[in-house]
């Protein structure tokens, strides 16, 4: 597995757009990643995590140019699942990355620490970066905030400490009430939050190698006020128009010391980052 370049910009699709849509998007931000200076010189690397059956189409446009991720896996490798996706799989076909943890797996379809644990661990025997999703469910200090992510990380990985599995994670930190909501958690909860993740990540050397990025409502013009203490974002909406992920690499480029590309406008139109839930 190469190492993370310093930032790590990436998008679910969630379940928001119709496949071609999807595939639209896809050659979209393709196309950005493949041009712009911030990837082309190393400083961010993009990944995708489209819904499943977009995933083949996403590897081919994306082939080269960013990671492709899976939105969740099974927490078994093969079977009699019936409904179930391998991790075994995704990696076979050539996906980096697999969800795990999301707050809207965990609220809509139950899915508890334990699931957490063998998700991941399955993850790790598959070859899969965990994607791992930690937050806190209540808007509150971040020191307790930390706590519980921290806390969430641990229990994540213990099945799989105790299997022997190693290899680097993306920290996905999403408080919970910060999804879907009109703008991010203020930067200085972020930042204290990812701070201190970060920290506790570098005294794992099984995890060497990790990033810790920050997702809920994430768009342009986060990352310079987080940057300090951030490895990258995780976006959802507003990466829904493919000009807000340009111009997040402007930033990129900006904090990097470079100028920023063609690639980029350095704005967005307002309408085009507005609350998603509607795209087909
Ligand atoms: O998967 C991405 C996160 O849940 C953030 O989604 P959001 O930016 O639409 O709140």
């Amino acid at each position: 597995m190469a190492e993370f370049p310093r930032f790590l910009i990436g998008a679910s699709t969630k379940m928001y757009f119709s496949h071609a849509r999807t595939m639209e998007w896809c050659r979209a931000v393709a196309e950005i990643a493949r041009t712009h200076p911030a990837v082309r010189g190393g400083d961010a690397a993009l990944f995708a995590v489209p819904g499943f059956l977009s995933v083949p189409g996403a590897l081919e446009v994306f082939d080269g140019v960013a990671m492709v991720g899976v939105q969740d896996l099974a927490a078994e490798d093969h079977g009699p699942f019936t409904g179930e996706v391998s991790g075994r799989q995704a990696a076979e076909l050539g996906c980096v990355l697999a969800e795990i943890g999301h707050a809207e797996r965990r609220r809509l379809f139950g899915e508890d620490d334990a699931v957490v644990r063998a998700k991941t661990a399955a993850a790790l025997r598959s070859g899969l970066v965990p994607l791992l999703c930690l937050g806190e469910p209540e808007r509150g200090d971040p020191d307790r905030a930390a706590a519980e992510c921290i806390r969430q990380f641990d229990d994540a990985l213990a099945s799989a400490g105790a299997s022997g599995l190693s290899g680097p994670v993306v920290v996905a930190y999403e408080p919970h009430w910060a999804i879907g909501a009109p703008e991010p958690a203020a930067p200085e909860h972020i930042a204290a939050v990812c701070a201190a993740l970060r920290a506790h990540l570098r005294g794992l050397p099984a995890h060497a190698g990790s990033a810790v990025i920050y997702g809920g409502s994430a768009g342009p013009g986060l990352l310079g006020r987080i940057a300090h203490a951030v490895d990258g974002l995780f976006l959802g909406r507003f990466a829904h128009d493919p000009a807000a992920v340009a111009v997040i690499l402007d930033e990129v480029s900006n904090i990097a010391g470079h100028k920023p590309s063609r690639a980029g406008s350095g704005t967005i139109p307002a309408d085009s980052i507005g609350a998603g839930g509607t795209d087909v």
